[in-house]
């Protein structure tokens, strides 16, 4: 029976109903069944979800009630929840895939997303307190941003991002088959390895192709869909994770951490320049954990000052383009505590010396135009 002008409107209204997860229109999810609108105008949708138990359920259900609710006409709203069937499934997952084969790398020579790798030459120096700070105030500028958390020795990013529970443990992202839809915190798509391990202190002891099979799983099963960016946090400085990001991320860039201390520029520097043999292109340096201003002005510089300086000073020697030292992020109590609590301060506290710091690379990163340069252009000569 053709559905009539009222269903139809319906219909129409549901289309801003967006699956939290996937991030798109139910209506082009195929996830609306029958609609229609009795005499009385009460109005009976039925919803198909990916799979059973969907997390998303509760909200998709109150958005759809939501939606159909406002229309002109409609007395009420019964809302019918089943579950896709196998073939609906796998229609679903080739939609999103949008041509891409199964296994299919998503960020290749041709993809229009930048993706920048960031990395340390040590731990501790906050290259996962920046790189989530980074994500959620480039988000805020209204760029889609992805996450790949592959910090095998400290998975930091959920709980940054408030995605952890009280026992800090990450969320064990949505599959739908093959496919893995990841969290959304703050605007920002984030898939780690702490998604995938059973606590949160469970230690990961793995050698450099296994770290390699993830990143390459993360990169080709989990559903980013568009991005304009994707950030890839990854362990401190090993030649093997440089290698593993050159062969599967050929377009990456590279944004250096490291703290002001002078004696830290060597190692932060090396792990500039292994990115560098493995093809990638150094476009900054962060220098975090700079002088904290105390209450009557002064500024302790408790980690010494210029190494991020040093640090971009030496990897432009020899270099047709300088690397920029981008900021010099301050020590920050807010920036710590807004970590632990997860709820990150180019948010909650955007005029923090720290925030607004990260914020201008979140700009100067947001303003950058595209270049081919280093990327394959796929021309044959004959
Ligand atoms: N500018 C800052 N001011 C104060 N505390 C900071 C600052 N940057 C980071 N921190 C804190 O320092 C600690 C280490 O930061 P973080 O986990 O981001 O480092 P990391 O380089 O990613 O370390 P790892 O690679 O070992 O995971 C965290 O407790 C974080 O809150």
């Amino acid at each position: 029976m053709p559905e009539t002008a009222l269903a139809g409107a319906v219909r129409s209204a549901l289309a801003s109903v967006l699956d939290p997860e996937i991030r798109k229109p139910i209506t082009e999810l195929d996830m609306v069944g029958d609609v229609a609108v009795d005499e009385d105008g009460r109005a009976s949708v039925a919803i198909k979800l990916t799979i059973v138990g969907c997390p998303a359920a509760d909200a998709i259900e109150r958005d759809v009630r939501t939606a159909t609710a406002a229309v002109p006409g409609v007395s009420g709203v019964a809302v019918d929840v089943t579950v896709m069937t196998p073939a609906e499934r796998r229609a679903l997952t080739e939609t999103l895939r949008a041509g891409r084969p199964a296994r299919g790398q998503q960020f290749g020579p041709d993809s229009l997303t930048r993706v920048y790798a960031v990395t340390s030459g040590k731990g501790g120096v906050g290259k996962s307190t920046l790189t989530a700070n980074l994500a959620v105030a480039l988000a805020e500028r209204g760029l889609r941003v992805g996450i790949v958390d592959a910090d095998v020795h400290g998975f930091s990013i959920p709980g940054i991002l408030g995605l952890t529970d009280a026992d800090g443990v990450a969320p064990r992202p949505t599959r739908v088959d093959d496919m893995i839809l990841p969290p959304v915190a703050y605007g920002v798509k984030v898939v780690s390895i702490g998604m995938f391990v059973d606590s949160a202190s469970a230690a990961v002891a793995w050698r450099g192709p296994m770290l390699h099979r993830t990143i390459q799983q993360f990169l080709s099963d989990v559903f980013f869909g568009d991005l304009d960016v994707l950030l890839l946090d990854l362990p401190p400085g090993t030649g093997d994770v440089a290698i593993s990001v050159g062969q599967l991320l050929p377009g990456a860039e590279v944004l250096v951490v490291t703290t002001p201390q002078p004696a830290a520029a060597d190692v932060a520097e090396r792990s500039g320049v292994v990115a560098r043999q493995t093809g990638q292109k150094v476009i900054g340096v962060i220098e975090n954990m700079a002088g904290l201003v105390q209450p009557d002005g002064s500024v302790l510089d408790l980690f010494g000052s210029g190494g991020g300086a040093e640090v971009a000073r030496r990897l432009s020697a020899g270099q047709d383009e300088e690397v920029p030292l981008l900021a010099s992020v301050p020590l920050s109590i807010p920036l710590r505590a807004g970590g632990d609590a997860g709820a990150p301060i180019v948010v909650t506290d955007p005029a923090d010396p720290a925030a607004a710091a990260i914020r201008a690379v979140a700009e100067r990163l947001s303003i950058r135009p595209r270049g081919l340069t280093g990327r394959k252009l796929g021309l044959s000569l004959r």
